[in-house]
């Protein structure tokens, strides 16, 4: 048994989402969120736009209204609220929002994809490796004002980075790390730059020689050594040369630190996670996200009968399917040319049920993920019917290999039943489905409930996206909730439930929904103490057709 280790990863886990988007960014089966800052000049072809530039500078705004002695503000994406504010100017915001919208659900808050975007623009950029945290707390309104503006003076911005929590040497390194990406907008800032049309793509680099587009030191260097093209340390007009104020803020002490390119990278390291992870008081963050080592994704649990054409004979079964990613990088040793792997399950009993479930390498793009910092996952599928009577409570990864015989178990740290499935609540996706008449749109939701708990309340959530006119192009959600009801037909131990509700035509592609049946509500961000919760992606290609019959 691969043993159990302290605050060690059990699945479920209440950030399995964010992980996914974490870990899974390019290959097989990819989230892609680093696709929008690889290589790290791209702009989505829009020119003067560095997209890992933005991202840096959105969490900064975002967190820089922060008062740590008071616990307000902090990286809460409150910056939804505030774009109109003269102290954000620029279309790195919405920008940035249009991306990330994407990537925003019920369970994914929005803050923790700003604070992914600095993780990842890092790293894409050739900068150091940043410990992500997740568990973020989107605010519900804008928080105060206070983001540094070029044209204050030193004493303002210290007082402003003390308020947010960082020292003056803190001070120093964070806009040196962060004015290593991107530039001056001359439409944005004509009194830094002077002429507004004057650059190609409307912007003065702080980096030349496209360095700005490489997470390097040369921010400090061609500071220290008179060759700096940064406009806000050269600007003809010295109101706004704050990089140059705040650079020799100690006598260049800090800076000439930076100079080492080793000492620049560890510093950035240290103060963008100290930047990141400054949320409001009472929001607790999750330990250092770490690429999980076994996960497994069920795609389907549902109930199915089926009649046996030559005895009449009906059976009803659960298909389960889904896939089981299995870590692959230099750390584990694996081949997964040399791996088989198995499912040892348990019934509803938790009794051994001596029948493994196989799996199969994905063979798409050779059944391989990577991940950031040279993380990379293999995908291992199953799909198979079990006896409904008996049902599943959870099952055990069985690795083999081949070449040797040996054998690893993992039991999802020793959690008692291994990996934990729940078979009280079966989502009924072939029942279910998205229908338009004349423009309309109305979403049935199907669902099978064991008979011993057709008593709990069965409720759905659906959860989508809306905009709010006059507040930038940042994602909002929106709930509609619905009770589900019996409709009376009894399949073997199960008893079916459904509802129709109405979908807004703004907002049906982008709904995602959560199912859950009796305990906690759904929507409370805690997948893990939900029972039975199932949620759905992207319902509208899976749902577009009529419901069909069981
Ligand atoms: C005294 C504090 C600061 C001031 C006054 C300041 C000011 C500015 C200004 C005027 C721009 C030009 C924006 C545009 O034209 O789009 C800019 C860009 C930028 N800032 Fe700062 N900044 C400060 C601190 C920071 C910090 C701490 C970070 C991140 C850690 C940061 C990250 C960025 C980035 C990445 C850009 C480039 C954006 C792009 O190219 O789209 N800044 N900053």
């Amino acid at each position: 048994m691969a043993g159990a280790a302290a605050g060690a990863y059990v699945w479920p886990g209440p950030h399995d989402l964010i992980e996914d988007v974490y870990s899974l960014q390019g290959g097989a089966v990819k989230m892609g969120f680093m696709d929008a800052v690889v290589p790290c000049s791209f702009g989505t072809n829009q020119p003067g736009v560095q997209n890992a530039a933005e991202w840096l500078r959105v969490a900064y705004h975002d967190m820089a209204t922060a008062d740590v002695a008071a616990g307000t503000g902090g990286l809460d994406a409150s910056i939804r609220f505030e774009t109109a504010r003269d102290e954000n100017e620029g279309a790195a915001f919405n920008n940035t929002f249009g991306f990330m919208g994407g990537y925003y659900n019920a369970h994914v808050p929005l803050a923790d994809l700003i604070a992914l975007g600095v993780v990842v623009a890092a790293d894409r950029c050739g900068g150091p490796k940043i410990e992500f945290r997740a568990g973020r707390v989107d605010a519900a309104a804008a928080g105060a004002w206070g983001v540094p503006k070029p044209d204050q003076d030193l004493a303002t911005h210290t007082a402003s980075f003390a308020r947010q929590g960082f020292s003056k040497a803190d001070m120093i390194a964070l806009v040196a790390c962060g004015h290593t990406l991107g530039g001056v907008h001359h439409e944005d800032f004509p009194q830094v730059v002077g002429d507004p049309d004057a650059n190609p793509g409307n912007v003065t680099q702080f980096e030349g020689g496209g360095s700005a587009a490489v997470f390097d030191n040369h921010v400090v260097t061609d500071y220290l050594d008179g060759t700096t093209q940064n406009p806000l340390v050269v600007s003809h007009n010295d109101t706004f040369n704050s990089d140059k104020r705040v650079f020799s803020a100690d006598a260049n002490t800090t800076v000439r630190a930076l100079a080492d390119p080793a000492v620049f990278r560890a510093t950035c390291a240290d103060v963008l996670a100290r930047m990141i992870n400054t949320v409001p008081a009472g929001v607790v963050l999750s330990e250092p996200i770490v690429p999980i080592d076994i996960k497994p994704y069920i795609d389907s649990l549902a109930l199915t009968t089926s009649t046996d054409s030559s005895t009449n004979a009906s059976a009803v079964a659960i298909a389960i399917s889904g896939r089981i990613r299995i870590r692959l990088d230099e750390d584990t040793s694996r081949n997964k040319a040399d791996m088989k792997v198995d499912l040892v399950y348990a019934d509803r009993s938790g009794r051994p049920v001596g029948v493994l479930i196989p799996t199969t390498l994905l063979t798409f793009r050779g059944g391989e993920t990577d991940g950031l910092h040279g993380v990379r996952f293999a995908w291992f599928n199953f799909a198979t019917e079990i006896d409904a009577a008996a049902g599943i409570s959870g099952f055990t990864v069985r690795m083999t290999k081949p070449s040797t015989g040996a054998v690893t178990v993992f039991d999802n740290a020793g959690h008692p039943g291994g990996f934990p499935i729940d078979d009280s609540l079966l989502y009924q996706e072939t029942q279910s489905c998205l229908l338009e008449q004349q423009l309309k749109h109305t979403l049935t939701v199907a669902a099978a409930v064991r008979t011993d708990r057709v008593q709990d309340p069965l409720s759905l959530d659906v959860n989508y996206k809306v905009s709010r006119l006059g507040e930038s192009f940042a994602p909002f959600l929106s709930t509609r909730s619905a009770s589900l009801a019996s409709t009376g037909r009894v399949v073997g131990d199960y008893t079916l439930f459904e509802v129709t509700v109405p979908m807004d035509e703004e907002s049906w592609f982008s709904a995602e929904f959560d199912l859950a049946l009796g305990g906690a509500a759904a929507g409370d961000g805690n997948d893990a103490a939900r029972q039975g919760t199932k949620l759905l992606r992207k319902m509208g290609s899976v749902l577009q057709r009529p419901c069909q019959a069981l």
